[in-house]
């Protein structure tokens, strides 16, 4: 990356800069590649940060069908974490995981688990002698498949079981291989339920139900089956979604960490607010000496300093930003941080040299934004707060007074997070923990109506920074990292970027 004019003497975040287009002959955005070659199996540069309100088995599963990464969060008991790890490697990849509900529920039960978007649908099957295995459905059990629209259209308190007429279209498994062919077949198989798309076409959904012999294996809507010739999924080494788990710098790291890897964790993310400390160095060496063969990320620090100290130790990711968080009081409480687009093009060139590689952790709002943080030489950008707005996001969809969906979040060093991690300890020592509170406990994430779904998010995302890569003729994110021409802009330069939904 080089800047536009001479390099700048003060620290400068994503709004201070913006990138410059140069000659490129790079013709199509589709022939762009954002592999992040840093030695995880993701395909995209983008990872669901570890936090209690943005990561569960839910969203990691989507957001590795399209080639992200997503961080489990440290607070969890360890046999939740492995359940979790086992719930992920146990999904499809070709296609969706099935959302499924039994008869007796209601609309209302089936919204507060999907959105109301194109593409949003849940499987109506009777229940097994095992209630609890719902979402292994045998085809005899399958009822239907209900759209997001048409639950919306209907009462509340309508049963799903009486909204069902005709049986779902349903395809192989097998036939699906060939991702442009699985899309023609998905269209053909629902173009049968076009037109009577409200009550009693075969499919009344825009998705048709896979299987396999005879079990359902998932459900495969137009848009995924789309999103399968654009994305390509993180995988394990035995063709299994990936998953990377955070693990804190207390306690037993050892004993974790290989319990962990043993689940099937594919990363391990070590992380604390100060990640520069004795603490978490020696957590790395514990870990390094366990030899598990995975990638091992540590964070978050803001300085080629500690990105000399973590690497030695045994890191060869460095999670990167103190204080940029949507949830963070980190700055305002303590005056420390750095200005993130600084801290992440400082510690990359300082991880470049030693072979290694920086995530850039928060901060993030607008695909702008990873843009940015991509050219200043991160291999990967973690988001949090944005994600938590998504239907797959592990909160409840709520609906405020003015009919608008949204998830609550919070910080994981806040008031509510540090009560939840350290609720086992007596009161006095609780009670200790509450002071150092750097987080905020409550913050109401909207859903955006048209981007509902963490992939329709991914969409938007991916989108902007393809083309980001050909306005600085690059189609890969070593090409990207060498050629961005970064200049620095007032912020009447950053509001003429805006677009205006009123005219002035
Ligand atoms: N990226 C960011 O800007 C920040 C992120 N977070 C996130 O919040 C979560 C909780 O992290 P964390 O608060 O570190 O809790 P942890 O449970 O990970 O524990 C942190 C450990 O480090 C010690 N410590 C020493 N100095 C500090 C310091 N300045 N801040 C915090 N701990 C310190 C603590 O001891 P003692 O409690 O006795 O001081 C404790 O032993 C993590 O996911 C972290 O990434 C939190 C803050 C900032
Ligand atoms: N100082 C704090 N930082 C926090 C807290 N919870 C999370 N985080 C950090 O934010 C990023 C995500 O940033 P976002 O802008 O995308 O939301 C996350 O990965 C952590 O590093 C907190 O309570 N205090
Ligand atoms: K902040």
């Amino acid at each position: 990356m080089e800047f536009l004019g001479s390099q700048p003497t003060v620290d400068l975040t994503y709004a201070d800069v913006f990138l410059v287009p140069r000659r490129s002959a790079v013709t199509s955005r589709l022939d762009v590649q954002l592999r992040p070659e840093d030695g995880t199996p993701a395909t995209l540069p983008l990872v669901a940060a570890n936090m209690n309100s943005v990561t569960g088995p839910r969203l990691a599963a989507v957001l590795a069908r399209r080639g992200g990464l997503a961080v489990l969060p440290q607070d969890l008991a360890l046999a939740d974490t492995e359940a979790a790890i086992r719930w992920v490697k146990a999904q499809p990849v070709a296609v969706d995981s099935p959302m499924v509900l039994p008869p007796e529920a209601t609309a209302a039960d089936a919204l507060r688990l999907i959105p109301r978007a194109p593409g949003q649908t849940v499987v109506v099957a009777d229940r097994g002698a095992d209630a609890s295995a719902s979402d292994r459905v045998p085809v005899a059990a399958l009822r239907g498949i209900l759209s997001a629209e048409r639950l919306a259209s209907v009462p509340a308190d309508a049963r799903l079981g009486d909204l069902l007429h005709g049986a779902p279209a349903l395809l192989e498994l097998a036939e699906l291989e060939d991702a442009r062919l699985a899309f023609d077949r998905v269209v053909a198989a629902t173009a049968a339920g076009d037109g009577a798309s409200g009550s009693d076409g075969p499919t009344a959904a825009d998705a048709v139900g896979v299987i396999s012999g005879e079990m359902l294996v998932g459900t495969l809507s137009r848009r995924s089956a789309l999103r399968r010739t654009i994305y390509a999924p993180a995988l394990d080494r035995d063709g299994r979604l990936a998953v990377a788990v955070a693990v804190g710098i207390n306690g037993d790291v050892a004993g974790k960490a290989r319990a962990l890897a043993a689940a099937g964790a594919d990363v391990l993310v070590v992380d604390t607010a100060h990640g520069h400390q004795e603490s978490m160095l020696r957590a790395l060496r514990t870990i390094g000496g366990l030899d598990l063969g995975l990638p091992i990320v540590a964070g978050n620090i803001v300085t080629a300093d500690g990105v000399h100290d973590l690497v030695d130790a045994g890191a060869t990711i460095l999670k990167v930003g103190v204080g940029p968080g949507a949830m963070c009081t980190t700055r305002m409480m303590t005056a420390v941080g750095r200005p993130q687009f600084s801290a992440v093009l400082e510690t990359a060139s300082a991880a470049r040299d030693l072979g290694a590689h920086v995530w850039a952790d928060g901060g993030v709002r607008y695909p702008r934004d990873v843009a940015l943080a991509l050219a200043a030489g991160a291999a990967s950008v973690m988001i949090g707060s944005w994600f938590a707005g998504t239907a797959e996001s592990p909160g409840e969809l709520l609906t405020d007074a003015d009919g608008r969906q949204y998830k609550e979040s919070w910080g994981m060093a806040s008031t509510k997070a540090v009560q939840g991690r350290f609720g086992g300890l007596d009161a006095y020592e609780l009670a200790r923990k509450e002071l150092f509170a750097e987080g905020i406990s409550s913050s109401k994430i909207l859903l955006d109506p048209a981007r509902p779904g963490v992939e329709d998010l991914l969409d938007m995302i991916t989108s902007g920074v393809r083309s980001s890569f050909t306005y600085a003729g690059a189609s890969s994110l070593a090409e990207f990292h060498a050629r961005a021409r970064v200049g620095l802009q007032s912020a009447a330069g950053y509001e003429e970027g805006k677009a205006l939904p009123v005219s002035w």
